[in-house]
C-alpha cells in the first residue's frame, strides 16, 4: 500500500491514494497505521478517493472530483478536518491530480464542499462559517471551565482559561470531560489564552486542543476556526481576521459573512510503502 506523509502546522496525516475506492479501510487498520510506535504514526488518515467512487462523496461528484475520506487516529470517522483538507489539497496539487487553478479548487468532504487556494507553502481552505451555540463546560483534572459550543461541520467546545491558569503547562494527557447531552457524538475541546498584538489582524489567540478521536494534537484547523469565531464574538464583530497560534505554528482565520477561510502551511514530508502483512486486516 503506497502512502504519503504530510502535515499542516504539525497536525500530521498519512495520505492513502485510493482513486477507485477499492481499499478496505477499517478502524483497526487506521489505528494501526496511526500508532506512533508500531505504525507510521499520525493524527489521522486521509484517503484520496474519487467522489464518484465513495458512497458519501457520490452526491457531490458533480461539484468536486475528489473526496477527502478523513479518519481520526483511533479509527473513528469525522465530518471535517481543516488541516486535513489543506494537506489533502497539497497532495492533489503536488502529485498532479489537480491543478493549482486560479479559481478555488473544490474538494468534497462529509461536511460538504470546501474550496482551496494554493500560494507557495500556504494553502487556504474556505469552509462554512462557524455556528456558535450554547454555553457548556469542560472539566479537566477537577477544574471546570466555561466554554462555547461551536459547529464547524464537526463539534467544538472553546474554553478560555481564567486568569492564573497557564496554557503551556495545562495537562492534556487525559481527555477533558464534557456534557454528553450537548455533545452526543463527542467534541473537540479548545483551550485558549489571549495573544499579544499582531499587525494586520483583528484578534490574536493562543490555543491548545484535545481532539475527539486523536487526543492532544499540535494543531486543529476547524478548532482554530471555532476559536476565531468566539474571539470575534467577544470583540462584538461579525467578521474579521484572527491569528491563532497553536503549538505547531500559526493559522490565520478569516471569517466573512458566509464562510471561513483557514490559512497556513501544508507540506508533504515522505512517501513510501506500508508492509500490509504486518498490519491488521
Ligand atoms: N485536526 C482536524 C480535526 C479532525 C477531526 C476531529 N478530531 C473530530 O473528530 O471532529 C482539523 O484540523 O480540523
Amino acid at each position: 500500500m503506497e502512502f504519503t506523509k504530510g502535515h499542516g502546522t504539525g497536525n500530521d496525516f498519512v495520505i492513502l491514494p485510493d482513486p477507485d475506492g477499492t481499499l478496505d479501510l477499517t478502524p483497526g487498520l487506521v489505528a494501526a497505521i496511526c500508532d506512533r510506535r508500531r505504525g507510521l504514526g499520525a493524527d489521522g488518515v486521509l484517503r484520496v478517493v474519487r467522489a464518484a467512487k465513495h458512497p458519501e462523496g457520490v452526491a457531490l461528484a458533480g461539484e468536486a472530483e475528489w473526496f477527502m475520506d478523513y479518519w481520526n487516529s483511533d479509527g473513528s470517522i469525522a465530518e471535517m478536518c481543516g488541516n486535513g483538507a489543506r494537506v489533502f489539497v497539497r497532495y492533489l496539487v503536488d502529485t498532479g491530480l489537480a491543478a493549482p487553478a486560479d479559481a478555488a479548487l473544490p474538494v468534497a468532504t462529509r461536511a460538504g464542499i470546501v474550496r482551496a487556494r494554493v500560494d507557495g507553502d500556504t494553502i487556504a481552505v474556505e469552509m462554512r462559517r462557524p455556528r456558535l451555540y450554547d454555553a457548556s463546560t469542560a472539566t479537566l483534572g477537577g477544574l471546570t471551565l466555561a466554554g462555547t459550543a461551536v459547529d464547524v461541520g464537526n463539534p467544538h467546545l472553546v474554553c478560555a482559561l481564567p486568569a492564573g491558569l497557564d496554557l503551556p503547562t495545562l495537562d492534556l494527557t487525559r481527555a477533558p470531560e464534557f456534557d454528553p447531552a450537548v455533545f452526543p457524538a463527542g467534541v473537540n475541546v479548545e483551550f485558549t489564552a489571549p495573544g499579544g498584538p499582531v499587525d494586520g489582524v483583528d484578534g490574536h489567540v493562543l490555543m491548545r486542543v484535545y481532539e475527539r478521536g486523536s487526543a492532544e494534537t499540535l494543531s486543529c484547523g476547524t478548532g482554530a476556526c471555532a476559536v476565531a469565531a468566539v474571539a470575534l464574538r467577544d470583540l462584538a464583530r461579525e467578521t474579521g481576521v484572527v491569528a491563532v497560534d497553536v503549538p505547531g505554528g500559526r493559522l490565520t482565520v478569516t471569517v466573512t459573512a458566509d464562510t471561513c477561510w483557514l490559512a497556513g502551511p501544508a507540506l508533504l514530508v515522505a512517501t513510501g510503502r506500508l508492509a500490509s502483512s504486518n498490519l491488521p486486516d
